[in-house]
């Protein structure tokens, strides 16, 4: 049996938003990101899975029960679901073991495993008004795992987190699955925090659950340009560009590549000459914008040794191809 069954879930938001016919279920331990671009409904659907905002239609069915709104119960909430929103408060003028002592609902070794994971332990005494902002965020994330929560939903957990403090609450995030067995939807904008820890995708556009699928699916297979350009760059070739860079079977169709697929060779078999029209440094790779007879292709490179007007070959190297 599912931990959780979304079922025909509609709810207008203002007068121009509505969340339309949201279905979807998830299986204990499966770990569900969701994505889309901003108002697109992502915070509104979790606060409904929390029974913190009322559906119109539809419900919500957790551990076989079914989630009451805040219009039909006083207490708005579900013991067993803990919901980290993007706008959580620490209260001012408490140590922060203070703060967490009055949340605990589980034993002190417990919770002394989970300060662990959040690596929240070397802050227990410091006021709240004294925390990083990522210490604020384990912290934030600790006291909702010492409540015992079943499932947790976490609303954009790395927003305004600096790498180091993102690298570490990833890590807390994974083990919060693998240590402690509860089940996580994630949403995030960020296609690196999704496409290495999701079982499943949801991508989410006006109000709609467009596409659903593994993390490989909807970044090789996306639906649309839209869902394509949630996780990273991309290239649309015409069939013709397709055929001269060696596709066989384009059937008239443009084919949706990554620039990962393409490499900058100094000669093969079939390539294509293309000019260099932007090189663009991250770090440990390139991207290079080529011009190719009239289309621009993105082209990942492991070298940054160009220059803008200089010419080279392009070479696909991918061999199954997507059609868009
Ligand atoms: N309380 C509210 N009253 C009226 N409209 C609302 C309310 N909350 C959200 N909305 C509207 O509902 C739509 C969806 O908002 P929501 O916060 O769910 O989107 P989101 O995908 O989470 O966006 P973001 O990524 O920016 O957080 C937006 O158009 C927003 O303006």
């Amino acid at each position: 049996m599912s931990l959780l069954t979304v079922s025909g879930i509609s709810k207008r938001s203002g007068s121009d938003f509505e969340l339309k016919d949201i279905n979807f279920s998830q299986q204990r331990g499966q770990k569900i990101a969701i994505a889309g671009e901003t108002g697109s409904g992502k915070s509104t659907l979790l606060k409904i899975i929390a029974g913190l905002a009322q559906p119109d239609t539809g419900s919500v069915i957790f551990d076989g029960q079914k989630i009451l709104g805040p219009e039909e119960k006083l207490i708005p909430g579900h013991p067993g679901i803990a919901f980290l929103s993007q706008h959580f408060e620490l209260r001012n003028n408490y140590r922060v073991e203070e703060l967490l002592e009055m949340a605990n609902k589980i034993s002190p070794i417990e919770a002394e495993t989970i300060y662990k994971i959040c690596q929240v332990e070397h802050v227990l005494q410091r006021r709240t008004d004294q925390l990083s902002g990522g210490e604020k965020q384990r912290i934030a994330t600790a006291r909702l795992l010492i409540t015992s929560p079943t499932l947790l939903l976490l609303d954009e957990p790395y927003s305004n987190l600096d790498m180091s403090h993102k690298k570490i609450l990833k890590s807390v995030i994974n083990d919060i699955g693998k240590k402690l067995q509860i089940t996580c939807i994630l949403i995030s904008h960020d296609p690196l925090d999704t496409l290495s820890w999701a079982d499943l995708i949801m991508v989410m556009q006006d109000g709609k659950i467009i596409q659903a699928g593994t993390p490989e699916e909807i970044y090789r297979r996306p639906r649309n340009e839209y869902v394509a350009s949630l996780f990273g760059d991309y290239n649309i070739i015409s069939s013709a560009v397709a055929t001269r860079l060696g596709v066989l079977n384009t059937n008239g169709q443009n084919i949706f590549t990554r620039p990962e697929d393409y490499r900058l060779v100094q000669n093969e078999e079939q390539p294509m000459i293309a000019e260099v029209e932007k090189i663009n440094f991250l770090g440990g790779y390139c991207q290079v914008e080529v011009r190719v007879e009239d289309a621009s292709i993105i082209v990942t490179a492991p070298e940054c040794n160009f220059l803008k007007g200089d010419l080279v070959y392009v070479s696909l190297t991918k061999k199954e191809h997507w059609y868009l």
